[in-house]
Parts: structure tokens; sequence; C-alpha cells
């Protein structure tokens, strides 16, 4: 449950770097996403066609602010976002580290008051910082998308304790992780910590097969939350036997 809309996907997948529209297409399609994220600066000379694309997908646009390094420039992309796309919603960015593409969390949480005062619904690309996690849900965001590495790097779970206290410290926050992940069983590992969807793009749309991938992603994302929905069991330091010992004869 995503601002109030009802998602059955919680796979979210982003639109750029794809060999063509029409594997774009299909991978949309085999990732089984009902919410596709999209930047503007897509939207250049051929940017009808590529409109028609994903309004022929049937799927929720998120468009993004993706390379802007400023608040002042990421409310400017939202406000042209929600004219260009007709919708509120606004995946949030505002790049603080030009090598690492790290979230400016000061900026971001700045540039989140202001388009939640004006009625957009912010998905804010994030660290797992605990503090700006709160300032940004008391800026107005209902939902928080922690990075999991750096953007286009496939790294995974750089930081997991961090990640799976950040699970812990927002239990009713819808979180979602949104870059770096690198392979399907990253995004299981998401999805078993008890985080509520992954959103992702190269992994996909770099693969060799990028519509083979997406089914892969769509697959794991799957089997991840059905293995937190059914109790992973926990870790132990020591062995122990998995056959019991009781019953067994004595020999000698
Ligand atoms: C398209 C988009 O929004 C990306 O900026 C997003 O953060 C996904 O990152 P990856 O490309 O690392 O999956």
């Amino acid at each position: 449950m995503l601002y109030g809309t009802a998602l059955s996907s919680r796979l979210l997948l982003g639109t750029a770097q794809y060999p063509s529209p029409a594997i774009l297409a299909e991978a949309i399609s085999a990732a089984g996403a009902e919410v596709i994220t999209v930047s503007l600066r897509r939207e250049g000379p051929g940017g009808g066609a590529f409109r028609e694309l994903i309004r022929a997908s049937g799927c929720r646009i998120l468009p993004n602010t993706a390379g802007c390094h400023s608040v002042k420039e990421s409310v400017t992309t939202a406000h042209m976002a929600r004219e260009l796309f007709g919708t509120n919603w606004i995946k949030l960015e505002v790049i603080g580290h030009a090598d690492t593409l790290q979230p400016d969390v000061f900026g971001l949480v700045e540039a989140a008051r202001i388009l939640a005062a004006d009625g957009f619904a912010v998905f804010p690309y994030t660290t797992e910082d605990l503090i700006a996690g709160e300032r940004l849900l008391a800026a107005g965001c209902e939902v928080l998308m922690p990075w999991g590495a750096p953007i286009g790097s496939g790294q995974g779970l750089r930081n997991r304790e961090g990640l799976r206290a950040m699970r812990a410290a927002f239990p009713g926050v819808p979180l979602v992780i949104d870059a770096g992940l690198g392979a399907p069983s990253q995004a299981a590992e998401a999805m078993e910590m008890g985080y509520d969807a992954v959103l992702l793009n190269t992994a996909v749309a770099k693969a060799a097969d990028p519509v083979a991938m997406a089914r892969a992603f769509a697959l794991a994302v799957e089997a991840g939350r059905a293995a937190h929905l059914a109790g992973l069991m926990p870790p132990r330091d020591m062995a122990r036997p998995s056959t019991p010992v009781f019953g067994m004869a004595e020999l000698a």
C-alpha cells in the first residue's frame, strides 16, 4: 500500500538504459511491475514515443528527479513532472556526491518538506540513516526508500545491519530498497529482511537478457516475501544436529 494505492507487485522498475524500447516493454511485463519510474530527462526529442510506450504498459508512473543535485533543481523538476505525467507521485532524488551518487539527506528533507506541503506524494531516495528517516516522515513522506548500494553499482545490500535497524525502527512505514541491487538473490534478501518492495533498474536493463532477468527478479521478490512471511529460523553460532539422537540404538 503506497500513498493509499494498493499494489500487488513488490517490484518497482526503472525504465532507463534498455537496449531498445521493445525490450523495455517486454521487461516491464516480465517483471509484473505495476509501478515504473521515469526520469524527466527522457522527455527530450522523441519523448512522445517513449511516453506512449509507458502509457501502453498500463503501469502507474513514478516520475523521478534523477540527476538533480540541489533542492531547487529537484523541486522544479518535480513540478515539471507533475504537469507532464499528470501525477503527484515523485521519486525524490537530491544527489549529494558525484562519485557515489549518495543522497544529500539534508537537501532531501528540505525538498521533501516543500513538495509534501505542495500536495506531492514523495518517495525519497535516502540512506539508511535513522534520523534522516525520522525527518523525512516528519516532512510528510509516507514511504522511505533507502539505498542498497550506490546507483548502478550492483553491489547489493552494503550495510545489512543498518538496513535491519531501519526496518526495526520504522515498523509501520512502507520501506523500499532503491538502487544498487545487482542480482535477484539480493532482492530476495531485502524481502526476507522485511522490506516491503524493491526498486531497481540497471541490473535488468544491463543484463545479457533483460527480459529473462526481469522475470528472475520478480520470482526472487516473491520468494523473499514468502520466506519473510513464513518466519525465518534464527541463525546459530554452533551446530545442532538436525536428526534427533533420542531413541537411537546404543551399540556396544
Ligand atoms: C531509475 C532510478 O530511479 C535509479 O536511479 C534507481 O535508483 C535504481 O538504481 P539501480 O539502477 O542501481 O537499480
